[in-house]
């Protein structure tokens, strides 16, 4: 596209903002500074580099064999550095337990140490990209359906040492990189048919999260992730949305919102401000359910940009990490990476464009109508010559001209595979 156009858009922009009290300047430096944390799993289907792996399980699914996917940890470096050079700014990488670097050797989840991910650090380091960590629970001969959660101690005690090593690993990231490392722990564990033993199952979890919490770390977070079911496990999830914000509030814990975790029609962005007054911080998996957590990928869909427009209105871009998370397996998957991430940057975008200054006068005065006119006109203010902008600033393709771009990387690298 070319500059003279862009830049021209972007002076109108520039001024249209600031007729509603927006500082397009100041959008674009805070744009520098969000850091989506892009999932490691998008590239390979959730397949991981263990020598002993074992199929998907834990009821989540990638649906699709478009050719091409990541077979190895090289490529999926690769993959990984060809999305993110289509993707404006700099970003961190969210790697799950089994993509480590095991050499070729077994290792099981109970012996996973911090050498497993030193390859990592160091990649992580040369390709200015900070490393977040998932303990894994499922794909496992262990993961049954319970792991943390298991009666049989033998089983969730293996599940306790996996996730207490996975945290002394995102430690030793955090301390790498200068920077703490956010471990997500979610664990698939719950119940196809109907139990009569809830309370069990969410007590013995309860403990299993005391003890793997009990050792206290300077440079890592812990969060935790809710969901309603998974596939298989459709009739009861032990660490469900209530278990995990009681467990956050009391235990000063980081909630994950994994967008594709909720009731349909229930909003994820009205959860945001309820959250914030009671637990530290925020950890987001951006998704997109189709009818139930399909992972399909992120767009610019009207719950994403509630969601970030809510971060916004919040005052808490510092309180909240933003990972991504969906697999789809049936299109181009470095496609797929630059699609969902540019789409969550352009929500952010939009959503720092708000006039809220403005608005929030109107609501304090009751004036209903003028809040709900300027709500409506700000979606058609030219926020996307903003976007353009800022694509151009940082030599990433402006608009559609990625798609090109990752066709050619298809003829010339994936499709070989
Ligand atoms: C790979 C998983 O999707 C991920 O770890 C977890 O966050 C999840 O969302 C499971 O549904
Ligand atoms: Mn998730």
């Amino acid at each position: 596209m070319k500059e003279e156009l862009i830049n021209k858009a972007y002076e109108i922009a520039k001024e249209r903002y600031a007729a509603v009290g927006v500082d397009t300047e100041k959008v674009m430096e805070t744009m520098q500074n969000f850091h989506l944390s892009l999932h490691c799993w998008q590239a390979d289907d959730v397949t991981g580099f263990e020598v002993q792996a074992g199929s998907l399980t834990g009821g989540i699914q990638a649906t699709g064999n478009y050719p091409g996917k990541a077979r190895n940890i090289d490529e999926l470096r690769a993959d990984i550095l060809k999305a993110a050079s289509y993707i404006p700014g700099t970003h961190r990488l969210n790697l799950h337990e089994i993509y480590g670097d095991f050499q070729g050797k077994v290792v099981d989840r109970d012996e996973v140490e911090p050498e497993h991910f030193k390859s990592w650090i160091e990649w992580g380091k040369e390709n200015n990209m900070k490393l977040d960590f998932n303990s894994t629970s499922f794909s496992h001969p262990k993961s049954g359906d319970l792991s943390l959660s298991n009666p049989d101690e033998g089983i969730r005690n293996f599940w306790i040492e996996h996730t207490k090593r996975c945290r002394a690993v995102a430690e030793e990231m955090g301390k790498a990189q200068g920077d703490p490392c956010i471990m997500n722990l979610w664990v698939h564990d719950g119940s196809k048919d109907i139990t009569v033993n809830r309370m069990k199952y969410r007590a013995l979890l309860k403990d299993s999260l005391d003890q793997i919490f009990a050792t206290e770390y300077k440079n890592m977070k812990d969060c935790i992730e809710s969901k309603v079911f998974g596939i298989g496990l459709e009739s009861y999830t032990v660490g469900s949305n209530d278990f995990y914000i009681g467990y956050g509030a009391k235990n000063n814990k980081m909630i994950t919102l994994d967008t594709g975790h909720f009731h349909p029609t229930e909003s994820v962005a009205d959860k945001v401000s309820s959250l914030l007054l009671y637990v530290p911080e925020l950890m987001l998996h951006v998704s997109r359910p189709v009818r139930w957590d399909s992972d399909h990928v992120t767009i610019m869909d009207d719950p994403t940009m509630d969601l970030f427009s809510e971060i916004v209105r919040c005052n808490a871009l510092d309180r909240v990490h933003y990972g991504l998370d969906y697999f789809d397996a049936s299109i181009n998957r470095i496609g797929a990476y630059v699609i969902g991430s540019r789409a969550a940057q352009k929500c952010m975008v939009r959503a720092l464009l708000e006039p809220i200054a403005k608005l929030r006068e109107y609501e304090a005065n009751g004036q209903g109508f003028q809040r709900l006119a300027l709500l409506e006109e700000e979606k058609a203010l030219p926020w996307n010559a903003v976007w353009d902008m800022f694509c151009l600033k940082n030599n990433v393709p402006v608009g559609e001209e990625f798609i090109a771009e990752v066709e050619k990387y298809e003829a010339e690298v994936t499709s070989k595979r």
